[in-house]
Parts: structure tokens; C-alpha cells; sequence
């Protein structure tokens, strides 16, 4: 099992952002974390990534809980964050150098791993370039190279595709899960954009802080007696929200 989830709830004051959310991930799955905005997907990621203290509930890694072993779970993890944090006036290898150095990677053994991952990427060619230079695509590409420079085994990645034009959203949608095919790297895909998702994929849909349904594609149609995921997503969004 690479991630389980128990009970986690979390609360902005009087707000509740996520109730007893429940879940577990297998190694090497592609999953995406599917819902509205304000569902509660960058909470949960601020609490998996320790942005945030807890307040009930569990997260294990890999067998370790995160708040027992926060250091060897963060080391278990990658993150790719909404809004961009690399730095525009820098080139893409000194973007990646800076990173590798904050995970203890320096002289040649990060320029090995910074050389990998770009290539993996297919962005070699453009390690000189300064991040300014790249378009928008290939710049959330450097991002997903820097959150795997330390080699984790689980991938965060928070609305990545959020301002690219749909080529580019698809170009990225399809990096991500060719590497989760040829890695067992597991992938936790967070969107609202049901176009990301393939029928066969794990999908855990929340909403208003609840999680729906957490099988697949298919099984939310099932669930909702819909046969596109569009459908069911709206259907099953809508009775939550009837229900409220
Ligand atoms: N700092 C905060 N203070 C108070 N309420 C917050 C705060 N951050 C988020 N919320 C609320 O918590 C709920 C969950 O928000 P969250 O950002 O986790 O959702 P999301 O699914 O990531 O949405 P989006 O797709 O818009 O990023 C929303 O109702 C939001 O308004």
C-alpha cells in the first residue's frame, strides 16, 4: 500500500474543509483527485505535504505515519503546486540544481539526476533556457522533473494543467501517466476537469469536503446510472449539494 487516509477531517475555524475523508492508494497507481472548486483538494494536499498541522485523522506513507516520521515521508514525496514556484529569471538547470541542493543532491550526483529527469521529460535541450523563455507547458514539465529530482515514490500534483491550452493539458496529462507506466511511481492527479480522466481510472471524487465515490471511472457511471463521467459527476455533485 503506498498511501492510506483515515478519518482525516480539517477545519478553517468554524469551516469545514474535509470530513473522515477515507481512502487508500496502491503503489504505481494513477489516480486522480476529482472535484469542484472549493471540494477540498488543496487542503488535502496541505495536509499530505505538512503545509498544514493536522487536526484528526491519519496519513501513512508507506507504512510510516506522517506525523511519527515527518522526514521520511517528506522524502517519500514529490510535489507539483498549483501556482508555479520556479524562479523565471533563472535557466531550468539552476532552477533544478537549487532544488537538488535542498534535498542534500549536489556536484555530479545532482547533475545526474538533473540530466535523467529532463530527459525523461524531453526537455534537455532546454536546460539553459531561462524559465521566462519556456512556454507554459513545458515550464509545469521542469516542475514535475524538480519534484521527482530525490526519486520519491508518490507524485502530488495539484491542478497542473491550470493555464494551459488544452494541447498542452493533454501533452501533460499523457507525460504523467507514461511515467507512472514505466515507473511504479503513484500518482494522486488532482482537477476539475473530467476530460482528464480515462473511464478505467481511479477516481476519488470529493466534494464539499466528503468523498463520494472512490472507484473508478467506471463505477461512478455505475453509481449514478450515467454513462459518461461528465453526467455522473454532475449527478452526483448535484444530489450533495441537494442534500446540504
Ligand atoms: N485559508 C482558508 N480560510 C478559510 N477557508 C478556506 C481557506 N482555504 C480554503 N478554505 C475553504 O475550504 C474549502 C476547501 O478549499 P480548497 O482550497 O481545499 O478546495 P479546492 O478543491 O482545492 O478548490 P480549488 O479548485 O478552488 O483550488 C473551500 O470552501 C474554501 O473556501
Amino acid at each position: 500500500m503506498s498511501i492510506e487516509v483515515r478519518q482525516l477531517s480539517f477545519r478553517y475555524g468554524k469551516k469545514a474543509a474535509l470530513k473522515d475523508v477515507d481512502f487508500s492508494l496502491e503503489s504505481g497507481q494513477f489516480c486522480a483527485l476529482l472535484g469542484p472548486n472549493g471540494a477540498g483538494k488543496s487542503t488535502l494536499f496541505a495536509l499530505l505535504t505538512r503545509l498544514y498541522a493536522m487536526q484528526n485523522g491519519s496519513i501513512v506513507l508507506n507504512d510510516l505515519d506522517l506525523q511519527k516520521h515527518p522526514t521520511q515521508v517528506m522524502q517519500q514525496l514529490g510535489v507539483v503546486f498549483q501556482q508555479s514556484t520556479l524562479d523565471l529569471d533563472l535557466s531550468v538547470q539552476q532552477n533544478l540544481a537549487y532544488h537538488a541542493s535542498l534535498h542534500g543532491l549536489c556536484g555530479t550526483q545532482a547533475r545526474l539526476r538533473i540530466a535523467e529527469e529532463l530527459q525523461r521529460m524531453d526537455m534537455s535541450n532546454r536546460a539553459h533556457d531561462k524559465v521566462r523563455a519556456l512556454n507554459g507547458g513545458h515550464r509545469r514539465r521542469v516542475e514535475i522533473a524538480r519534484a521527482l529530482l530525490h526519486q520519491p515514490s508518490v507524485l502530488l500534483l495539484d491542478e497542473p494543467t491550470t493555464g494551459l491550452d488544452p494541447k498542452a493539458r493533454k501533452a501533460l496529462n499523457h507525460y504523467v501517466r507514461q511515467l507512472c507506466a514505466d515507473t511504479q511511481l503513484t500518482v494522486l492527479w488532482a482537477t476539475h476537469l473530467i476530460d482528464e480522466i480515462l473511464p478505467e481510472d481511479r477516481v476519488l471524487l470529493i466534494h464539499q469536503g466528503q468523498l463520494l465515490s472512490s472507484g473508478t471511472g467506471h463505477d461512478l457511471c455505475e453509481l449514478s446510472n450515467k454513462q459518461h463521467l461528465a453526467d455522473a459527476f454532475e449527478y452526483l455533485t448535484q444530489q450533495t449539494d441537494t442534500a446540504a
